[in-house]
């Protein structure tokens, strides 16, 4: 029998909330493949441990987590705490060591869900975000600070290594889909030296991809274009930020950001990769049991996958779709009125085989 150690970070607000519905989610995926068995340690770090330490987790934590096989994690935020700090404190402090820098964002109309997009069904993306510098690089500064004259400062920084390396990974991914289709999202009109290393090195290297199809398109109108051509994305490679902007908006489009997971991986596995729902803690609705479970469900199956859990993998993708096809209640960001544990539920019984 095999056994994937899995450290579970529910962090703060809805974290918690969808993070315990996806363990108990994946224990039933577990018991009911038979192949192997979950070894999972919860970790209660967050803003809950900041004011209690001081720090957002323990001094040590990158050397506890590192013989873990993935990371399942919640969110990061809290409204006692500023959220930079908390950020700062725990996912980029995770995310940035482990060298996570491919962040896998997909965005799919699931059966039963209707996007707010009249007509479109076949909404299929996937977007890959920078996710170890450009924006998020951390480089900068505040000066004179309190006074008159400060300033501050957040200077994005781009690598040669960080770009090519990203963006390689999106051709790949773009390689395995039917459309075979990658979209360059950048900002070199107005930003006139990383974002054009960007744009370089993308045509330096797409000739090594020849069944790849790419376009480029510049960040403000990309976002128009994911309202009103949706049919003509796949793939999409973009920086941090940028991908961070336009995964929140893919989620929406595709139904709600509650249903949205992300792989933060780090692909050649020298440190363990994360799984989370893009959403963050959700101060208006924590608390109160009502958040959609269906993004942390959907990033444990990319966590399986990762885990090489493949039918494991997609008998709960199929649980999910199951569930929101079947024209039951759906949560409330879905205009229904389920709670998460009656969302867990359902889904649970799709995976015991029952409610078929
Ligand atoms: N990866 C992370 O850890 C992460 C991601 C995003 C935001 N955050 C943090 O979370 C806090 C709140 O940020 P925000 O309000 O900008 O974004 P948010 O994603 O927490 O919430 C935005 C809106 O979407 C709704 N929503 C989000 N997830 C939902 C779910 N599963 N079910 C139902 N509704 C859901 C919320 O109720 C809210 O109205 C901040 O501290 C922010 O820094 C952390
Ligand atoms: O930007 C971030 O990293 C987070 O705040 C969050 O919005 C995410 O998408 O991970
Ligand atoms: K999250
Ligand atoms: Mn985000």
């Amino acid at each position: 029998m095999r056994t994937h150690k899995i450290a579970a970070i529910p962090g703060d607000g809805i974290g918690t909330e969808v993070i315990a519905a996806g363990l108990e989610v994946l224990k039933t995926a577990a018991a009911r493949d038979g192949g192997f068995t979950l070894d999972v340690e919860t970790f209660p770090w967050g803003t809950d441990y900041y004011l209690e330490h001081g720090r957002m987790m323990p001094e040590d934590a990158l050397e506890t987590l590192k013989p873990f096989d993935a990371i399942y994690f919640g969110s990061a935020g809290d409204p006692r705490v500023p959220d930079h700090v908390s950020l700062w404190g725990l996912r980029l402090a995770i995310c940035q060591p482990f060298d996570q820098y491919a962040n896998v964002r997909p965005a799919r109309l699931l059966p039963g869900i209707e996007g707010p997009l009249r007509g479109v069904t076949d909404l299929d993306w996937v977007i890959v975000r920078e996710n170890t510098e450009g924006e998020y690089a951390g480089a900068g500064g505040r000066v004179h600070q309190g006074h008159p004259e400060e300033v501050g400062m957040d200077v994005a920084v781009f690598t040669r290594a960080g770009v090519e390396r990203v963006q390689r990974f999106a051709f790949e991914l773009a390689r395995t889909r039917p459309a075979k289709h990658l979209t360059l999202v950048t900002k070199s009109n107005a930003q006139r030296h990383g974002m054009v290393m960007w744009d370089e090195v993308f045509a330096a290297i797409k000739g090594d991809y020849p069944d790849v199809e790419t376009d480029k398109v510049l960040v403000d109108a990309m976002t128009t274009r994911m309202v009103l051509k949706p049919e003509t994305l796949d793939v999409i490679v973009a920086t941090n930020l940028h991908a961070d902007i336009l995964s929140d908006l893919a989620a929406a489009l595709s139904g709600s950001l509650g249903i949205a997971p992300t792989a933060n991986l780090n692909p050649e596995a020298r440190y363990p990769s994360m799984f989370e729902p893009i959403h963050g803690s959700a101060f208006d609705i924590m608390g109160q049991g009502i958040a959609n479970p269906v993004g942390a469900f959907w990033s444990a199956v990319m966590m399986l996958e990762n885990l090489g859990e493949a039918r494991a993998a997609a008998n709960l993708m199929q649980a999910i779709e199951r569930y929101t096809g079947a024209g039951e209640d759906m949560p409330r960001d879905l205009g229904g009125q389920a709670t998460t544990k009656q969302v867990t539920q359902a889904v649970i019984a799709r995976l015991e085989g029952r409610n078929d």
